[in-house]
């Protein structure tokens, strides 16, 4: 009793073979594996289906006869209708059965003695009853249909079950061949059957290939005759019937077209010149996807042809829905965790980010999970976190969001400071500010000043930081999915006054900006539209009015921004910028610049600031070499677009029309340049940086005399009026809460419906 010593210091010697390995016997190898050289045995498994197989074909034939000679019978019955006539039908069976086996015969007897018998079941299946003859026949040679007629025989079908997991893959091909509807001859069946044990898995898969290959091009020839139909020369309307066609008349219409551009001198009609197909055109797509013939024209200037029809198809269609981690408060692959137990089926939004998910579809509201009440995600779209990602924030860094509403970006670029630094959120709209105050509430940001101001402004109230980002406020023309009103609603005046808005934010955007920051002095400029005018051109244009250069956004993806757009040239470094695009990247149409700011100093245009030398020389002093670069740069990138525009104007090949548009386009160039804040610049402004400086009381008080004269600009009392051209439709980018917010206070309406109302109300004026 009690515990025995251990007399060899704890170490366990074994003193022979264990009690399982005593009771394991030597190891029988099965003799198929032994016999490999003769002829293939077959498992037990294959005596079995061979067995059974050939069961079945005895049973199916007698099923054909059986058949046979019930439908004679049901005939004669219906004919004769009388039960001693059976019996002489039942001769003369018997007759017509002459020559056939004598099994066959007998069972014949069979049925006429015994009736509505057990034997007869399987016809009391209605499945069965319906069958026809060939339909009893292919199934009887298909294994797994005998598998569900023989719901008697269980132990067999057992076996078959069992089977079927050692040949799944038999089974699946068996499958596809069903789903692909391939028809299968009687007699292949029978061969394949055969062959089906000796063939590997590889050969068999090869002949369902062969099979499909073999469909796929009958339906190619099949398509290659209609197209051959289609191809009938196309004839110009005579008139401009859109009333009298159908869509598919139309769509076919645009795709004649389109084919006759494509190949013009030789597909044309002799008396119809291009304009007429492309004007044809332009009004058939109008007509078909419902936009205004003003932003169709913009598109058909963009894009090629082709390259146009697939925009166009993308912005029908809603992209996928996105969300963001918020890395505060959870990690990417715990919050996937969670949603996926809720329901959701999602997944990684892709390489190139480390928080975006991709919903593809949900059993749970997405805006009122416990994960998003708690704050763990931000719904917004896909391309709403590029331009964060080209800021690349960093920790400690005071940086402005100078558009925030409804706050995506905003609390991206929070998470990615890991709430340090002090990042000022601000929108000049009071109550899409709302919506970010609870969005930050519910994201657990606290690193944030939340403020309400005009942009262009902001420079006056405060500056130095080290970097902006500024989400423009614009046409929406990417996001046409989600906000279709933009098609028929944003016209001329429209694009001109969110592009000229933008120009301003832009300037404010970089006036904010410490140049000699340690860490940044960067810009992002962003927006949802596609179109130049509000893109590259605005740039463009801060490029030549502010010590500004471009860099790479580093996204390595999207395309390249314009550096050639009808008659506009734009700085070459305009290729750094990014475009994206629905029908090529799957997202939301977007645009992203990266900017960083050389000098605190505004230069001096020869064309526009005549600089005093004492305040160049500070400048100089100030500023390093590297600052005198870009404006050189800058002034010999003007001279040489105007001397571009000359010699595109001297162009004689250019038609009257293009000459006619491009002198309009001078003019509104020449008088955006005169507008009252270009005038402004004209006049002393030089910022100097967040440093004090004995010129700043002059330049505050020019600012403010600045920003009288913009307020009291006719353009700007329209554009008062019309209270801020904005809106772009931010859905993705909405919670819960701030769609709450906006319903009460109608601030989530479209540009158009802002419209709209701004009619009613003054409709509402006049009647009062
Ligand atoms: C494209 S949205 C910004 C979306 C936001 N960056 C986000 O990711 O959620 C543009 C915003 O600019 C705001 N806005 C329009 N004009 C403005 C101005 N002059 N100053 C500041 N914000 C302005 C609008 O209220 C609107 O919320």
């Amino acid at each position: 009793m009690g515990r025995k010593a251990k007399f060899n210091d704890g170490v366990l010697v074994k003193k022979g073979p264990g009690k399982k390995a005593k009771k394991q016997g030597e190891p029988i190898i099965p003799v198929a594996l032994k016999d490999n050289e003769g002829p293939k045995k077959l498992s037990r498994h294959q005596q079995l289906r061979a067995k059974k197989r050939e069961e079945k074909k005895k049973e199916s034939k007698e099923k054909q006869v059986n058949n046979k000679n019930k439908n004679k019978k049901k005939k004669q019955i219906s004919k004769y209708n009388s039960d001693d006539e059976e019996s002489e039908e039942n001769d003369s069976i018997d007759e017509d059965m002459e020559g056939e086996s004598e099994e066959v015969d007998e069972s014949d007897n069979e049925e006429e003695v015994t009736g509505f018998t057990d034997d007869n079941k399987s016809w009391l299946k209605p499945k069965q009853q319906s069958k026809s003859k060939k339909q009893v026949v292919e199934e009887s040679e298909d294994d797994e249909d005998n598998e569900e007629e023989d719901s008697d025989n269980e132990e067999m079908e057992e076996e078959e079950e069992e089977e079927e997991a050692d040949n799944d893959e038999d089974s699946d091909i068996s499958e596809e061949d069903d789903e692909y509807g391939v028809s299968k001859d009687d007699e292949d069946n029978e061969e394949e059957e055969a062959e089906d044990d000796d063939e590997l898995p590889i050969e068999k898969e090869s002949k369902k290939l062969k099979k499909e290959m073999a469909q796929m091009e009958k339906e190619a020839e099949e398509e290659l005759q209609l197209n051959i139909k289609d191809q009938e020369k196309f004839e110009f309307p005579e008139t401009y019937d859109i009333e009298q066609l159908t869509l598919q008349d139309v769509q076919q219409r645009i795709r004649d077209v389109i084919v006759v551009l494509s190949d013009f001198s030789k597909l044309r009609d002799a008396n119809r010149s291009r304009t007429d197909y492309l004007e044809l055109l332009l009004k058939d797509l109008c007509a078909y996807y419902s936009y205004n013939e003003y932003l169709m024209d913009k598109l058909m200037q963009m894009f090629p042809l082709n390259e146009l029809l697939e925009f166009l198809e993308a912005s029908e269609v809603q992209r996928p829905m996105t969300i963001r981690a918020n890395s505060l408060k959870t990690r990417r692959r715990d919050l996937a965790a969670a949603l996926i137990n809720r329901g959701v089926n999602l997944d990684p939004i892709g390489k190139w980010s480390k928080v975006g998910l991709v919903i593809y579809s949900s059993q749970v509201p997405m805006g009122a999970t416990p994960e998003y009440l708690a704050g763990y995600y931000m719904i917004q779209g896909a391309s709403s976190l590029l331009p964060v990602m080209a800021l690349a924030p960093q920790e400690n860094e005071r940086i402005l969001d100078m558009c925030a509403a409804p706050g995506g970006k905003a609390s991206h670029i929070a998470a990615i400071m890991k709430n340090t630094g002090c990042l000022f959120v601000n929108d000049v709209n009071e109550s899409r500010i709302k919506a970010v105050v609870g969005n930050f509430h519910r994201m657990g940001i606290i690193n944030s000043v939340i403020t309400t101001v005009d942009g262009r402004k902001f420079p006056n109230i405060i500056k130095g930081f080290d970097r902006v980002i500024l989400d423009a406020p614009c046409t929406g023309t990417g996001v046409i999915a989600k906000d279709p009103s933009v098609k028929a609603s944003k016209d001329e005046l429209d694009l001109q006054r969110c592009f000229t808005l933008q120009r301003q934010l832009l300037l404010a955007a970089i006036d904010s900006v410490n140049a000699k920051s340690q860490t940044g002095g960067y810009i992002v400029y962003s927006t949802c539209s596609i179109l130049p005018e509000e893109n590259e051109w605005v740039v463009d244009y801060a490029l030549k009015m502010r010590n500004v250069k471009l860099v790479e956004t580093g996204l390595d993806f999207g395309t390249d921004g314009f550096t050639n757009y009808r008659n506009h040239r734009f700085h070459p470094s305009l290729k750094m910028t990014k475009r994206f695009y629905p029908h090529t990247h799957n997202m939301d149409g977007f645009f992203v610049a990266k900017l960083k700011k050389i000098s605190n100093s505004i230069p001096s245009d020869a064309d526009k600031v005549v600089v005093s030398e004492d305040e160049v020389s500070n400048d100089k002093k100030q500023s390093s070499s590297e600052d005198e670069a870009p404006k050189k740069e800058q002034m010999t990138n003007g001279k040489n677009n105007k001397q571009k525009r000359k010699a595109e104007n001297n162009d004689s090949s250019s038609s009257p029309n293009k000459k006619q548009k491009r002198e309009n386009e001078d003019k509104k160039d020449k008088s955006d340049n005169k507008s009252p804040k270009n005038k402004f610049v004209k006049k002393k402004q030089f910022n100097k940086g967040s440093s004090a400086s004995p010129n700043k009381k002059q330049k505050s008080e020019n600012d403010d005399k600045k920003d009288k004269s913009e307020d009291k600009s006719p353009k700007n009392k329209k554009f008062n009026k019309k209270k801020q051209f904005n809106k772009r439709p931010t859905k993705s980018d909405s919670s819960p809460v701030k769609g709450n917010a906006e319903k009460k206070t109608g601030t989530n309406a479209s540009p158009a419906k802002g419209k709209a109302q701004y009619k009613n109300k003054k409709n509402f004026k006049k009647t009062k």
